[in-house]
């Protein structure tokens, strides 16, 4: 049973996320287009369309990267409870950044920092919320770089000497470390050879699942959403055409487009 399911049956159903009619243009061009959907604590949502469908532009605009059009997200922030994260003040959102929620980008360049040990990768979120003990520290980056099937022995070693699937787990571990109660991923095994995807996936369920964390995931590989996603919102020319549990939408997809998504990748 998934986390939020057990939160549903203990009747604790307080949305971590509220995204309400969210629009963003470019000019005059589309990115996404009146986007609704509630997420709750433990709980990954996958977002799936081919390319130029806006998921890109969805998942920035979720993570406050980028300011919407118009529409709002609403984050639960513990103490405060929800807040519309466009109204958050910079230090504000650089802390939810910090703190609550990681990014996990598809290339792992854009997620670590390529000169500093893969240990110091780890290390670093930590340091920036505070904690300051080396050995504890180190401890910290060992258990994380074990966690992710990283080999130890290469603590002191920088990301530029790992390879592509290496980096993608070190960027996991650096993302996850700070136990976030959020996790946005684009596309998180693109670019991977198939065994090492296959691996990484089943590495990233278990952690995800293990450690309780809600996740929204964009990918156009129905595999990974299958895997990974309690539920799924499927997109066309930036609006969801169609949403729904996971195993539901994908055994029997119900707008066209998402039938012509599903059979075009059975029959690869
Ligand atoms: N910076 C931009 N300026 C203008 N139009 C943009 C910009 N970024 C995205 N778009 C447009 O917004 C639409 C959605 O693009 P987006 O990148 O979000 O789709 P996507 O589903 O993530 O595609 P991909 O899988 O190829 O990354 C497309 O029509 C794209 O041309």
């Amino acid at each position: 049973m998934s986390a939020a399911m057990a939160m549903d049956l203990a009747g604790e159903r307080r949305p971590l996320l509220k995204v309400d009619r969210l629009t963003k243009h470019y000019g005059e061009q589309v990115g996404c287009e009146d986007v609704s959907f509630v997420l709750y604590p433990g709980e990954v949502i996958g977002i799936v369309g081919e390319s130029g469908s806006g998921k890109s532009t969805l998942l920035n605009v979720l993570s406050a990267q980028m300011h919407p059009t118009t529409g709002t997200v609403d984050y639960d922030l513990r103490a405060q409870g929800p807040r519309d994260i466009f109204t958050l003040s910079e230090p504000e959102r650089r802390k939810l950044m910090r703190t609550d929620w990681g990014i996990v980008h598809q290339n792992p360049r854009d997620g670590l920092r390529m000169n500093v040990s893969a240990g110091g990768n780890v290390g670093e979120r930590l340091m920036a919320i505070g904690a300051r003990h080396y050995g504890e520290l180190r401890r910290e980056g060992l258990d994380w770089m074990t966690k992710v099937e990283l080999d130890t022995s290469r603590i002191d070693d920088k990301p530029k000497t790992f390879s592509g699937g290496m980096q993608q787990r070190l960027q996991i571990a650096r993302n996850l470390v700070t136990r976030p109660r959020l996790v946005f991923m684009d596309e998180p095994t693109g670019g991977l050879d198939v065994s090492v995807q296959a691996r990484l996936l089943d590495l990233l369920r278990g952690l995800v699942r293990e450690l309780g964390i809600a996740a929204i995931i964009v990918t156009h590989d129905l595999a990974v959403v299958r895997l990974l996603a309690d539920r799924l919102m499927v997109m066309r020319r930036g609006r969801v055409v169609e949403a729904g549990l996971t195993d539901q939408v994908l055994d029997d997809p119900h707008h066209p487009y998402t039938q012509l998504l599903v059979s075009s990748v059975l029959q690869v």
